[in-house]
């Protein structure tokens, strides 16, 4: 414990860690500050700080960023701890710390070695003399099939990026439907908030309005649009183009109607509001509910999250989440093939060359500078 005095007075009595050199987060030298939280303590001591030559605040980022340039911290885990900081469900925490915690960068580490080795394999095959030819077309032969194995592998991870990627972003969920049916009834009893405007007059919703919901631990959007009808007005026309926008981009349509005779939709959840009039159950696969009583409410809950589940597995880890990562595996996996069909050591040898820099990508071992900026641009202060 410290007492921490500023130029004219008193700022706080708190815990002082002073951490020397390599072994801290940043590789550097570091004082942290304890404070307790009040806004006036953190100014005092800032202004305390700032008043000493030779200091200025950080820029966003930039603690994270002096990891990376001291090594503590390869490109794949910096990408990570950003998709941390902004993880707001189970299955985006567990994906980014997975990421942050350097699963990614250690498999490309290490399928760069096996490239490597391979490079070499075929570096020694350009030196064969003629009478060894034999010893040389085993060899080709050998290393064909691995190289096979290897673009199999990542193929089969790239197969699964589009789940990846959904976990990290989140599915979304367009409420669409006739006026009036209750659809922003339904989206606010979702989600918990009053988000979206509801009253008896149809026609009441005009812009789309999105609100985060988890599902199970499965991050998704909630978008509730404008009631669907013929409309001479122009501002409602253009809210309903826009609704029909999203829900042909979404992952999910849930087609609202109050009318329990309504005709099945042909590929979305079909929800029959306003149960407390009509009293009536929903077709098998569908559910009837009303958003003013609650009534049904859990089981919409729970067929959201079953259809999260079986579409993103959220307890099955995924790694290639981000197209960069995707991008780089996919390169990786064509010069492998390239390099598997090569009819010359010579051809073999380079192609082996670009795959080995794919994999170096993912640690951001080359071709970095124009990511740099992009990756470090979505970290606050103080990371
Ligand atoms: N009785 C009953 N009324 C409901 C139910 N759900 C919604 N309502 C009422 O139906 C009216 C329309 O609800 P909204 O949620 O605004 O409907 P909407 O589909 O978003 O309407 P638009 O945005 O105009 O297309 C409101 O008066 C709601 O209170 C329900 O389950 N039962
Ligand atoms: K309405
Ligand atoms: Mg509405």
């Amino acid at each position: 414990m410290r007492d921490l005095h500023g130029p004219d007075s008193a700022i706080d009595r708190t815990l002082v860690a002073w951490m020397p050199g390599r072994a801290s987060a940043t590789g550097e030298d570091t004082a942290e500050f304890h404070l307790h939280g009040g806004a006036a303590v953190i100014a005092g001591l800032v202004d305390a700080v700032l008043a000493c030559a030779g200091t200025r605040l950080a820029t966003p980022g930039e603690f994270t960023r002096r990891a990376f340039d001291n090594g503590r911290l390869d490109m794949s885990q910096v990408e990570g701890l950003a998709d941390l900081l902004s993880a707001e469900t189970a299955s985006q925490r567990q994906q980014a710390l997975a990421l942050a915690g350097g699963t990614l960068g250690r498999l490309a580490e290490a399928w760069r070695e096996r490239c490597l080795q391979l490079l070499a394999e075929a570096e020694a095959g350009l030196d064969f003399a003629e009478d060894e030819a034999d010893v040389a077309t085993r060899l080709d032969l050998a290393a064909a099939d691995a190289l096979t194995t290897m673009a199999d592998e990542l193929d089969q991870m790239i197969a699964d990026s589009a789940r990846a990627a959904r976990i990290r972003d989140g599915l979304t969920i367009v409420v669409t439907g006739p006026p009036n049916v209750g659809k922003s009834s339904i989206v606010n009893a979702l989600s918990m908030r009053d988000v979206a405007i509801v009253t008896p007059v149809p026609g009441t919703t005009r812009d789309s309005i999105e609100v985060p919901i988890d599902l199970g631990g499965v991050a998704a959007v909630l978008i509730d649009t404008a009631g669907l009808r013929d409309t001479a007005d122009p501002v409602e026309a253009e809210g309903i183009a826009r609704a029909r926008a999203k829900a042909a981009a979404a992952d999910l349509v849930m087609h609202v109607t109050d009318n329990p005779d309504a005709p099945l939709p042909a590929s979305a959840l079909l929800v029959i509001n306003k149960l407390d009039l009509h009293g009536r159950s929903a077709p098998a696969g569908h559910v009837a509910i009303s958003a003013l009583s609650g009534a049904g409410m859990p089981a919409l809950r729970q067929w959201l999250v079953d259809w999260a589940a079986v579409l993103l597995r959220p307890g099955e880890p995924a790694l290639l989440a981000h197209a960069r990562h995707r991008e780089a595996f996919a390169e990786a996996a064509a010069r492998l093939r390239e390099a598997a069909s090569a009819p010359l050591p010579e051809l073999r040898a380079e192609a082996l060359r670009l795959a080995t820099s794919a994999f170096a990508r993912i640690a951001g071992r080359v071709d970095i500078d124009d990511v740099l900026d992009q990756i470090f641009s979505r970290f606050c202060i103080g990371k």
